[in-house]
């Protein structure tokens, strides 16, 4: 017996929540139960506005015929179907399938919003290396320095990532090098994305010695995986990427290219959330995952975030938009 459920959710997200200039007043969902026989799975479709391709509804109406075909009994692939739905598909085909693995450690690098007294907190709960994430190229660049200074001279084991999603041009990056205390720099793990172009943030990283990391490139048309100089890492949003399969072997790939490969949310609900904390352990387990993003949201979904003191919305609470069965 083979039975799928797709449910439709939708959180109010925090006033602050601008996603590429673009208020993301509440985040749309989708999850998906399967039961196979005795064995049930979950997984979420999220499309992330401003980053996929794929609309909420595109990604339903295709939800929508893959499982039921599915659920007719056939093998199916996810050859074709747009990323956010072949992740959430596969993740609850491998939960039924006991083939998802599950997080134990629900780890994230805190994303911190500049205040060393709350970040000094959030670190105290991380087991191991103090690392923390911290977004830049929002303001003028002294202040995005001044605020790195402050945090690694307050802090002397700590460790940050910095992301400034292609804000700076090569004048801005440059003076936020100026400002930047040297002793320091060899803290900063990397920074993803420092410049509008490819070629401009290599040479930021050559300029001045902090290695970079590629998001939003590594999901262009024409990038190639290769261990560029300079370039430390690649940032894997798993709903923005694809299958499971394609991301474990996109993971791979990085790996073999020698850089780290870190997995991050495309602010996916808790649902989500877990479940790529467990793939991050498991695939990624040298380097911890960017998933602090749910306190962005007002509500969790279905499965709840241990520390998380956010509402959990049941399935009672989603509206159930279909049901196939064989
Ligand atoms: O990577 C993380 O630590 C958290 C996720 C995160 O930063 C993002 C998720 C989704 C959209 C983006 O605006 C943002 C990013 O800039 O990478
Ligand atoms: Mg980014």
């Amino acid at each position: 017996m083979r039975r799928a459920r797709l449910y439709r959710y939708q959180v109010p997200m925090d006033a602050g929540v601008v996603l590429r200039n673009q208020r993301l007043k509440s985040r749309i969902g989708l999850v998906v139960h399967l039961e196979q026989d005795d064995r049930t799975g979950e997984g979420e479709i999220a499309p992330l506005p401003g980053f996929s391709l794929e609309s909420i509804d595109q990604a339903e109406s295709i939800a929508r015929l893959w499982l039921t075909q599915w659920a007719g009994g056939n093998e199916m692939s996810f050859d074709g179907v747009p990323p956010s739905v072949a992740f959430g598909l596969s993740c609850a085909l491998a939960e039924s399938d006991g083939r998802m693995p599950m997080s134990s450690c629900w780890q994230s690098v805190p994303l911190c919003t500049g205040d060393p007294d709350l970040l000094f907190d959030q670190l105290s709960c991380l087991p191991g290396r103090k690392i923390a994430k911290i977004k830049v190229g929002l303001y003028e660049p002294i202040r995005d320095s001044l605020l790195v200074n402050t945090l690694l001279e307050a802090l002397d084991d700590l460790h940050l990532r910095l992301d400034a999603n292609r804000a700076w041009t090569p004048d801005k990056a440059a003076s936020f090098l100026r400002w930047l205390n040297p002793a320091v720099i060899d803290r900063i793990d990397f920074i993803e994305e420092p410049c509008g172009l490819p070629t401009q943030s290599l040479a930021f990283a050559a300029q001045s010695g902090i290695p970079i990391a590629w998001d939003e490139s590594s999901r262009e048309p024409g990038f190639t995986l290769e261990a560029l100089p300079g370039v430390a890492a690649v940032i894997i949003k798993p709903t923005l990427t694809g299958s499971l399969a394609y991301c474990q072997q996109r993971i791979a790939g990085v790996h073999q290219a020698g850089m780290l490969a870190v997995v991050s949310s495309a602010l996916e609900s808790s649902l989500g959330l877990g479940q790529l904390s467990g793939l991050a352990q498991q695939l990624t387990p040298d380097a911890p995952p960017g998933l602090d993003t749910l306190s962005l949201m007002q509500a969790q979904v279905v499965r709840p975030w241990p520390a998380s003191t956010l509402p959990l919305l049941d399935y009672a609470d989603l509206s159930l938009i279909g049901v196939v069965e064989s």
